[in-house]
């Protein structure tokens, strides 16, 4: 199951410089993961917005979940799933 995800990060303000330098150390190791294996298929930055549009490919929304609610900076993310489904015109291969 294909879905769009859109991710708007929000850290805190007073949040250490250090400590936020960690956290997207360990995100982006694990989106690097999950993208190796197949399940982060897209990663795209917002221009102009600390945001990214994803398409993540997973097995059910409760996995899709667990995802989302394990990633390290999910604490400080608003975030918005569209489930996609092949459109009947598109000439892509669903391997987009
Ligand atoms: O920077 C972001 O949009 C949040 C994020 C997702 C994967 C990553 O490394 O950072």
């Amino acid at each position: 199951m294909l879905f769009h995800v859109r991710m708007d990060v929000a850290l805190p303000h007073a949040m250490p410089a250090d400590q936020a330098a960690e956290l997207k150390r360990v995100e982006k190791a694990r989106a690097a993961e999950l993208q190796q294996a197949g399940t982060w298929r897209h990663l795209w930055r917002i221009a102009g917005q600390y945001s990214n549009f994803s398409v993540f490919d997973v097995a059910s929304t409760d996995e899709l979940h667990d995802l989302l609610s394990t990633l390290p900076l999910f604490p400080y993310m608003r975030i918005e799933v569209t489930p996609l489904v092949r459109h009947p015109s598109s000439i892509r291969n669903a391997d987009f």
